[in-house]
C-alpha cells in the first residue's frame, strides 16, 4: 500500500514557512512513536494580505486576509492542514474546517527592541517606539504617556529593519514569533502581563484540517497540548463575547493554577483568565481577573465584567 501524503498549505513569510517545518518536524516525530505512515509536502499560498501588506489591515478587512485563500484549498482538497498563529485565526472556522490541534505555547509575552538596549523604563523622555498593534500602543501610552506610538508594519524580518531604517527608539514584537525564528537574541526586555497583557491566543499555534479527514484528526489529535488548548479557549471565548471582529486594544492571559486537588468533580483544573479593555490612547484600562473550571464560562464572566465597568462605550468609540 502507498504511503498517504499530507499536504500542509503555508504563506510564504519567513515565520509561516519556520512554523510550519517546526510543526512538520514535529509531526513526523509523532508518526514514528506511533507508527503512522505519512510523508509530508509544503505548499506554499499566497493571500491577500500578503499581497497588500503595507496598507493597514484593518482598512481592508482584518485578519481574515491572511487564512480566506489558505481555507479554500484546503475545502478544495488541495491541501490537508494548515499552521496558524492562534491569534491571527478567525474565532469562527468556515463549516468544514476544524481546528484539529492547538500545541503547546511558547513564551505569550510581548518583547522590547530597543536601539541602544534599553529596557522600557530606560527608554528616554518621548522615545519613538513602533507598532501596529493597538493592544500595545494602548498599554504603553497608559504605562509611559511620554512616549509617541507610530505604526510600523510588515513581517518581523521588515520590522527589525525598520527599527534602524526609520528611527525607533525602539519596536515591540511578540516573543514567540522571535524564538521561532532564532532571533530572541534581538530582545531587549520582555514586557510582563502586568505592563502589557499579551495578545489573544499569542504564542499559540492551531492547526487547521478537514472535519472529515479522520486520519489527519487522529495525527492531530496527539498533538494537542490540553493546557494550551484550554487556557486558549477560555481567552478566544473572552475576545468572542466582546468583538466581532472590530479593532479595539483587547488582551487577554489564561493560566492553569497549580493542581492542589483544585480540581472539579470530572477532574479538570482551574483556570485563571485576566482580560483588558483599553482606549487608542491608553487614558483609559479595564482590567479584571477570574478563576474557574469551564473555559468558555470564565471567558464569559470576564467579559461580562468588563461590560459592566463600562468597556461597551472603549469598544463603540475604537471600533468604527
Ligand atoms: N500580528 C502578526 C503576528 N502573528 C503571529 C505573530 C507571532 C507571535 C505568535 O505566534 O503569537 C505575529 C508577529 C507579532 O505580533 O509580533
Amino acid at each position: 500500500m502507498t504511503k498517504r501524503t499530507i499536504v500542509v498549505g503555508t504563506r510564504q513569510s519567513q515565520l509561516a514557512l519556520t512554523q510550519t517545518g517546526h510543526v512538520i518536524d514535529d509531526l513526523k516525530a509523532l508518526c514514528r512513536e506511533h507508527h503512522l505512515q505519512f510523508d509530508f509536502e509544503i505548499r506554499k499560498i499566497v493571500t491577500k494580505g500578503d499581497r497588500i501588506l503595507d496598507v493597514t489591515l484593518s482598512k481592508v478587512g482584518g485578519k481574515g486576509l491572511f487564512v480566506k485563500e489558505i481555507e479554500q484549498a484546503m475545502l478544495d482538497k488541495e491541501i490537508d492542514l494548515a499552521v496558524h498563529s492562534m491569534k491571527d485565526m478567525p474565532s469562527v472556522l468556515p463549516d468544514g474546517l476544524i481546528n484539529g490541534a492547538v500545541p503547546r505555547r511558547v513564551d505569550p509575552r510581548d518583547a522590547l527592541i530597543s536601539r541602544n538596549n534599553l529596557s522600557l523604563d530606560e527608554l528616554p523622555q518621548g522615545a519613538k517606539v513602533g507598532t501596529s498593534s493597538l493592544r500595545r500602543a494602548s498599554q504603553l501610552k497608559a504605562y509611559r504617556p511620554d512616549l509617541v506610538l507610530e505604526p510600523i508594519r510588515g513581517n518581523i524580518d521588515s520590522r527589525l529593519r525598520k527599527l534602524e531604517e526609520e528611527g525607533f527608539d525602539a519596536i515591540i514584537l511578540a516573543a514567540a514569533g522571535l524564538l521561532r525564528m532564532g532571533w530572541e537574541h534581538r530582545i531587549t526586555a520582555y514586557l510582563p502581563a502586568e505592563v502589557c497583557l499579551p495578545a489573544v491566543g499569542q504564542g499559540a499555534l492551531g492547526i487547521e484540517c478537514r472535519e472529515d479527514d479522520a486520519e489527519v484528526r487522529h495525527l492531530l489529535s496527539l498533538y494537542n497540548d490540553s493546557e494550551t488548548a484550554v487556557t486558549v479557549a477560555a481567552e478566544r471565548r473572552f475576545l468572542g463575547v466582546l468583538n466581532g471582529g472590530c479593532q479595539v486594544p483587547i488582551g487577554a492571559y489564561a493560566t492553569l493554577l497549580p493542581d492542589e486537588g483544585a480540581s472539579d468533580s470530572s477532574g479538570r483544573q482551574r483556570l485563571q483568565l485576566t482580560g483588558m479593555v483599553g482606549s487608542a490612547d491608553g487614558a483609559k484600562i479595564l482590567k479584571e481577573s477570574a478563576e474557574g473550571v469551564d473555559p468558555t464560562e470564565l471567558g464569559e464572566q470576564v467579559a461580562g465584567r468588563l461590560i459592566s465597568l463600562g468597556a461597551a462605550a472603549l469598544l463603540q468609540e475604537t471600533g468604527e
